[in-house]
């Protein structure tokens, strides 16, 4: 049987094999070096060809939008229903906690209402399709698609007028960014830059709301914080991008002339939640017999939140719709000044976390299995405090919902969502 040398390099009989077989033997070992190495190359190239075909092929494999009947649908959703001061509304991450609250209080008043969503698998994306679904029964359309995707939103802007834009897509959690960082970078700083520039582009400019974060306040000790408190000691990268988002929107605001308004929530909760959250985990875990890790601070200090109830928050983010004034740019060119501005949406009463779960073990008339640990060094902080005096002056706002009736509207969902309220209790 011929060797594997002697099939690679058949050679003349007797011309170097038998003559010079050392030199033959290097020779063809180093050939067949040379070969696999070629072959690896080659193996490598088609493989990175082949990523590189899937990334940048990947809005077509996954486009759901486009089409006559899309662009139908775009257009009846974003249509104005009321006589009087209505606005047709970009609403992002609308398939989101907020995004989702916010699409059907501006759809009842009869705002036009576009959502945008990306459905990522960051958590459970079966409930953000519930979300979908809810919205679709109230005549909301939502587009599937990545903030990113800058086609996809110059075409939004070309077939419906938006004269706000409600953005609430984001990477969120506080904790996750040290997990996955790229996906902070992705959402929160590349996505509202593109969303900015198409923004500034399209005539007529639409005036911008958006969600920054109470986290910007990061390791602030003043309380209640303070619109204009000091925000340059993020604890997280989840702060530093929200803080870097109030800095670029400020830089759109001067060029551009785009009316910004940002909003720092403050830990949101609520029917429909977020089930990354503490208090949606908690709520899980407890009706599941399983522990909590409740975090502590540094001397056995319990750590605090100002919780705020969903319903505030989407009054407030209506509130600043409503009073965002207008962009004065055109085709890219400022006019004017713009109004910027950035509002405390808090409640005004922390609590801390172990009077959140007896509230919790309370409704849920389960006790929770704790485990009490020092807080780990991952971004938290150790507690929020809102001051809304500026929101309360500019637009009336005015949390109502305390902690106790909220968690028992949270769990009456929850319940109720998950089929407890069937027997599963
Ligand atoms: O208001 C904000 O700026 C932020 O509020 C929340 O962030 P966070 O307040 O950390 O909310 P949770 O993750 O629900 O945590 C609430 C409290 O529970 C504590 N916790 C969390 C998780 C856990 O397992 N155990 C625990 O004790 C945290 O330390 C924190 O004090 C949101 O997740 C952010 O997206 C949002 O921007």
């Amino acid at each position: 049987m011929p060797s594997l040398e002697e099939e690679l390099f058949p050679s003349t009989p007797g011309k170097f094999k038998d003559r010079n077989r050392h030199f033959h033997r290097c020779f063809a070992s180093t050939s067949t070096m040379f070969l696999w190495a070629l072959f690896l190359i080659a193996l490598t190239a088609s493989y990175l060809c082949f990523q590189s075909f899937m990334d940048s092929g990947n809005r077509y494999f996954t486009a759901t939008w486009g089409g006559h009947h899309w662009e139908k649908n775009v257009i009846n959703s974003a249509q104005i229903r009321r006589s009087h001061g209505g606005m047709s509304v970009l609403v992002t991450g609308a398939a989101g906690f907020v995004g989702s609250h916010v699409s059907l209080a501006l759809k009842k008043r009869g705002d036009g209402v576009v959502g945008i969503d990306n459905f990522n698998n960051y958590y459970d994306p079966s409930l953000k399709k519930a979300r979908k679904n809810l919205l679709n029964q109230n005549s909301i359309f939502i587009v599937d698609g990545d903030i990113n995707d800058s086609k996809l939103l110059v075409k939004l802007f070309d077939i419906a007028r938006f004269t706000h834009v409600m953005h609430l897509a984001a990477q969120a959690g506080v904790r996750y960014a040290m997990e996955n960082p790229g996906s902070y970078i992705h959402s929160n700083i590349a996505g509202l830059v593109t969303l900015l520039e198409v923004c500034k582009n399209s005539n007529p400019q639409p005036a911008i709301v958006w969600a920054s974060s109470s986290s910007v306040y990061g390791l602030n000790e003043k309380v209640p914080f303070s619109e204009s408190d000091r925000t340059d000691q993020p604890a997280s990268l989840y702060a530093a991008t929200k803080k870097a988002g109030e800095e670029i929107t400020h830089t759109y605001n001067h060029i551009y002339g785009l009316s910004i308004t940002g909003l720092r929530f403050f830990t949101v909760y609520g029917p429909w939640g977020r089930p990354d959250m503490a208090y949606f985990s908690f709520t899980r875990n407890i009706l599941q017999g399983k522990p909590i890790t409740v975090y502590r601070g540094k001397n056995r200090v319990d750590l605090a939140r100002d919780f705020t109830y969903i319903d505030d928050v989407v009054k407030g983010c209506i509130g600043s719709l409503d009073t965002s004034g207008k962009s004065t740019g055109s085709g890219g060119k400022k006019r004017g000044p713009a109004p910027y501005r950035i509002f405390n949406l808090g409640n005004t009463s922390p609590v801390t976390v172990p009077m959140m779960v007896a509230m919790l073990e309370k409704h849920l008339k389960v006790k929770a299995k704790k485990n009490f640990v020092v807080m780990p060094g991952n971004g938290d902080v150790p507690f929020t405090h809102a001051n809304i005096s500026s929101a309360r002056k500019e637009f009336g706002y005015k949390p109502t919902t305390d902690l106790q009736t909220g968690l028992k509207k949270f769990v009456k969902w929850y319940l109720s969502y998950y089929g407890y309220d069937q027997g599963k209790l």
